[in-house]
């Protein structure tokens, strides 16, 4: 049977750059400590296996019509360890950014969050996309992808070693004899590569999971090699089913080959549900999202210089092969316009059809700014009835696209309510998502087994880059058979 792992991708004020003026939508972050709160109980409650809390390194005025949430935010390993005092099963992830962070400072805050959470944190690991990152650290400059990639591959490789610095008898606390720790269990790192030096040992236990579930989100090469070898969890942006098959059996042929059992690497896709009691009352919910959407040409002088170019007529001109800029972007895209668009421009159409019920032809026509909106913003939606949502989950599932996904929500609180006691209890009700919490830590609800001490084993310790398909990897394994 299909088992969907599902978490929810956090984002205080929305996952979509209007929903924070939703009617009754949260919009202001100072307010963040009882939102994040509200929904950690609500996804406790729907029984999700995590909560995912992404990061962003710097801010800026242009960050305000991208993606609103990355203006300012709650780091996301305090929210962890707030939400760890407040919650009882639920898995808690926060995003890293190799790049820029001290291994040695966030094994100690991760193996404490394990600890402090009885086996619930997770870690995502990323490198950054975001130069303006560099400043902020005392750097001259974002490094390229390459390099920053070496680092994680050491950076990693880092962690587990400290993680792993307590055998888990190394404390005896022996108080009639006076021993308190054996210290042949006690482990240095003494780990000096190209990038990375760090001489351990940690000073926090073992985590409780052993390590932490560690998650990668990226996209290039690089990235793909990186998740197939180190990580637990691959959160990858996929445009679509047939995508996510391909993007999913790559991922785990990269596994194999790595030497390692590629059914322990579980791939995960993000998505962004609207949910309503009918799929037209979900239609009118992504329509008012739409139309609450700034476009260029909402500036009669022009837009604010950091806007994102391609959310105005003039780009979406370019993709329907009809100049569109002059006409208002209240125009309604009746048949006749929609006649001369491009076959992307006829397909853009029907995606604005398929979420807000708009067709050319009917009572109410897409207008301009339905269809730039739908050009522009490029999270990955799914509109309809929590039954429509959940039938689409298992579709996916079924169609080896993924393991599971990773649920953004437009509209705090609202929203995420509506899939946490809509869509989530009909997944289970077909079977594809448990009803209860079973195993205790967030490694048993991910179905991963307890890593053993990289010291004890001494195979993972010894640091061995070798070359990958796709460029420079972790360390070749003996190849066992490939599963089905
Ligand atoms: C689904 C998804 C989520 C991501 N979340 C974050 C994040 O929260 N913070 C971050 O700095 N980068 C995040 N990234 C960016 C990646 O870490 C990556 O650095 C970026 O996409 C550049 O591509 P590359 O690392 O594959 O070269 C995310 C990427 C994907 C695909």
């Amino acid at each position: 049977m299909t088992r969907l792992i599902i978490g929810a991708m956090v984002r205080a004020i929305g996952a979509y750059p209007s929903g924070w003026r939703y009617p009754g939508a949260h919009r202001d972050p100072r307010g963040d400590a009882a939102v994040l709160r509200r929904t950690a109980e609500v996804a406790e409650a729907a029984r999700l296996d995590y909560l995912f809390f992404g990061d962003w390194l710097a801010t800026g005025h242009d960050l305000e019509f991208q993606d609103p949430y990355l203006v300012a935010r709650v780091d996301p390993l305090s929210a962890v360890t707030y939400l760890a005092g407040l919650t009882r099963r639920i898995g808690l992830i926060a995003t890293a950014n190799t790049s820029y962070a001290d291994p040695y400072t966030l094994a100690r805050a991760t193996a404490s969050a394990d600890l402090l959470s009885g086996g619930r944190a997770g870690l995502n690991l990323v490198t950054g996309a975001e130069p303006r990152v560099a400043g902020n650290h005392g750097r001259d400059f974002h490094e390229a992808s390459g390099s920053r990639y070496d680092r994680a591959v050491e950076f990693e490789h880092v962690l587990r070693c400290l993680w792993d610095s307590f055998e888990d008898e190394a404390i005896v606390a022996d108080a009639a004899a006076g021993v308190y720790l054996d210290p042949s269990r006690l482990h240095r790192t003494d780990f000096h590569g190209a990038q990375l030096s760090v001489d351990g040992p940690l000073n926090v236990t073992r985590p409780v999971q052993g390590h932490l579930p560690l998650v990668h989100a990226g996209s290039s090469p690089r990235s793909k090699l990186f998740a197939a070898q180190a990580a637990d969890l691959a959160l990858v942006a996929v445009t679509g089913l047939e995508h996510a098959v391909a993007v999913r059996e790559e991922l785990r042929s990269l596994a194999f080959e790595s030497g390692r059992d590629d059914r322990t690497l579980k791939v995960i896709a993000p998505v962004l549900p609207i949910v309503g009691d009918t799929r037209e009352h979900a239609q009118s919910i992504a329509d008012e999202l739409s139309e609450l959407v700034q476009i260029a040409e909402d500036w009669p002088d022009g837009p604010p210089a950091a806007f994102p170019a391609n959310r105005s007529l003039a780009q979406l001109s370019t993709l329907l092969g009809v100049d569109v800029s002059a006409l208002s972007p209240d125009r309604a895209a009746t048949s006749s316009l929609v006649a001369g668009f491009s076959g992307a421009g006829q397909e853009l159409v029907e995606i604005v059809a398929e979420r807000t019920g708009r067709s050319p032809s009917g009572e109410r026509p897409p207008t301009l700014r339905h269809l730039v909106v739908a050009a522009s913003v490029t999270a990955s939606m799914v509109v309809g009835s929590a039954d429509e949502i959940a039938a689409e989950f298992e579709a996916w599932a079924e169609a080896g696209a993924v393991d599971g996904f990773n649920v953004l929500s437009a509209v705090q609180p609202a929203q995420f309510e509506a899939f946490a006691f809509g869509v989530v209890p009909e997944l289970q009700r077909r079977g594809v998502f448990p009803t209860e919490y079973e195993g205790e830590t967030l490694r048993d609800h991910l179905d991963l087994g307890r890593p053993e001490n990289v010291h004890v084993t001494s195979r993972d310790a010894r640091f061995r880059p070798v070359t990958g398909r796709d460029g420079v990897g972790r360390r070749a394994f003996e190849r066992g058979p490939r599963h089905p």
